[in-house]
């Protein structure tokens, strides 16, 4: 008893003069964008703005969307929790944050965490001028020469594909189907292991897989602090990715260059590349480039290529089944395609047109990244407004909402790749479709990616035909408890074997 007779009363007063203390802490800074006259989205004491997103009752992608709808100004503010974020619509500045003066916007607002030197040495996260260093090394891996290597390495997997597919005709589901070709795929082009996803359906690899990417409440929450709340992220000292996970791809990865060094014969992939760069003294030295820094680049090339491949590979394929005449068009050019080129080539990849078409209006409305993200590195004036972006400042691009613009994409919910054909140019005057990110923090894997997803589809399609089924999700829901633009229902679709006409 410290206030009053009973304790009781004591406890309801400490509690009352905790809430107090709470409220007058978070809201102290809600007048940042009435103060400036901008617009913004009315915050709610402790959450921001952004309650909606963190109830999980929608997805971040969605409801920046409805955001962005539902006002004609070229940016405007939120709030997450307490801090103040800038959302930019304009096109003219979205290139002048991404490209123009990206020297004031070089990093991303997600943390790197000094906790876990795996994680805090991956790009994506990575700060500058570390940053700047390794995507410089690490662009060569990317180079057209590399990828025709590991082509055939993508190849013998869609062999496995489908086999899979033909051993089990019938329904199936689309989004697990293409998780195991990246999983396989991206284990043998990174770690040179084949992690046999189709044969195990739970494949270490593939339990990896599920451990990054599957939408649990736990993955929602790190997400959340990882995204928003940096400070309580490394002060709980959260995990990202499990560590048993990292563990896992860790001790994998030093096996694999060990055995590449014992027996000295090239594999064309990600494993050759590191032995190269450790071999390079001068290199090492510059980026003190050895331990828990190095099997960075191999988790990166894992956690970025794995679920993104699938996810595009398997909305391309949902989207040709809702539409067959578009999945006879693009069935026809893979065939008379592998008919000219003896096989599924890098050049022969190169030449379809259409398929390239398919790929972008399925990343149009599905894009992997439903927004981009920055840190305002110094005050920045945005020319030709009256908006100061102070240092410090989150920026965010409503990359998901820019691909549903009227004003850009008519009938933005109807999937059509004629959207993308010669005659339809995009980002003329500005920057609104950008499903790999712009500017010098462009994604690094994006020739990597579409490889994937076209030798993908170039052996699906030329043997199987998708249909919709009863299960099949029209239109897609998506899952709010996951960044990504997951389905809730995963895409169930009916595969049958393809029977070409007599010519
Ligand atoms: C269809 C497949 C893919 C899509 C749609 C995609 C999309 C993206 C997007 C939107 C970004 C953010 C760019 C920005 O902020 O401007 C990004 C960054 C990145 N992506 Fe991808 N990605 C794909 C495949 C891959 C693959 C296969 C890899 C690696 C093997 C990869 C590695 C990365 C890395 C390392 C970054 C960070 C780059 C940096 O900060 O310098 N991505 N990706």
């Amino acid at each position: 008893m410290l206030l009053t007779s009973t304790w009781i009363l004591d406890l309801i007063i400490f509690f009352g003069i905790g809430i107090i203390f709470m409220y007058i802490y978070s809201t102290r800074k809600y007048d940042y964008f009435k103060k400036r006259n901008i617009h913004y989205e009315k915050p709610i004491p402790l959450f921001g703005s952004i309650f909606p997103v963190l109830s999980m009752k929608t997805t971040i992608g969605e409801w920046l969307r409805q955001l962005c709808n539902s006002t004609s100004a070229p940016y405007f503010g939120i709030f997450v929790f307490d801090e103040p974020y800038i959302i930019i619509k304009s096109p003219e500045i979205i290139k002048h944050i991404l490209v123009k003066d990206f020297s004031n916007f070089s990093d991303r607002t997600v943390l790197a965490p000094k906790h876990n030197k795996i994680m805090s040495n991956m790009l994506f996260v990575q700060k500058n001028p570390d940053w700047r260093k390794v995507r410089s090394k690490m662009s060569p891996v990317f180079s057209s020469g590399k990828l025709k290597g590991m082509l055939s390495i993508i190849n013998e997997v869609g062999v496995d594909l489908n086999r899979y597919i033909r051993e089990n005709l019938g329904q199936l589901e689309t989004k697990e189907v293409t998780a195991k070709y990246s999983t396989d795929a991206i284990s043998k082009c990174a770690f040179a292991i084949n992690s046999h996803s189709f044969k195990d359906e739970n494949s270490d690899f593939r339990k990896v897989g599920r451990a990054f990417f599957d939408f649990t409440w736990r993955n929602g929450f790190v997400q959340i602090a990882y995204f928003f709340k940096q400070n309580w992220a490394s002060t709980l000292r959260l995990e990202f990715f499990e560590k048993w996970s990292l563990a896992f791809l860790r001790d994998i990865f030093w096996k694999a260059i060990e055995k590449r060094q014992q027996i000295g014969v090239k594999g064309n992939d990600l494993i050759d590349i590191i032995v190269e760069m450790r071999n390079n003294k001068d290199l090492c030295e510059e980026l003190n480039f050895d331990g828990d820094k190095v099997v960075a680049q191999a988790v990166q090339f894992f956690a970025a290529g794995f679920e993104t491949t699938s996810s595009t590979l398997s909305y391309t394929l949902y989207e040709l089944s809702l539409q067959p005449t578009l999945q006879t068009k693009l069935r026809n050019e893979i065939i008379s395609n592998i008919k000219k080129h003896d096989g599924i080539t890098y050049e022969g990849l190169k030449q379809m047109k259409y398929m390239d078409m398919c790929i972008f209006e399925a990343l149009r409305k599905y894009p992997v990244l439903p927004f981009l993200d920055r840190r305002c590195n110094e005050d920045y004036k945005v020319p030709g407004t009256d908006l100061t972006i102070e240092k410090g400042m989150p920026v965010y691009i409503p990359l998901m909402a820019l691909h549903y613009d009227e004003r850009y994409f008519p009938e933005p919910e109807k999937y059509d790749p004629e959207r993308f054909s010669e005659s339809n140019k995009h980002n003329v005057n500005g920057l609104y479709y950008m499903p790999f990110g712009e500017g010098p923090r462009i994604c690094i894997g994006e020739r990597f990616g579409m490889l994937g997803v076209k030798v993908g589809l170039s052996h699906i399609l030329s043997e199987f035909v998708l249909e919709r089924s009863p299960e099949t999700p029209v239109p897609v829901k998506f899952e709010p408890k996951s960044f990504l633009l997951q389905s809730t229902v995963g895409l169930p679709l009916r595969y049958r074997e393809f029977q070409p006409t007599a010519a």
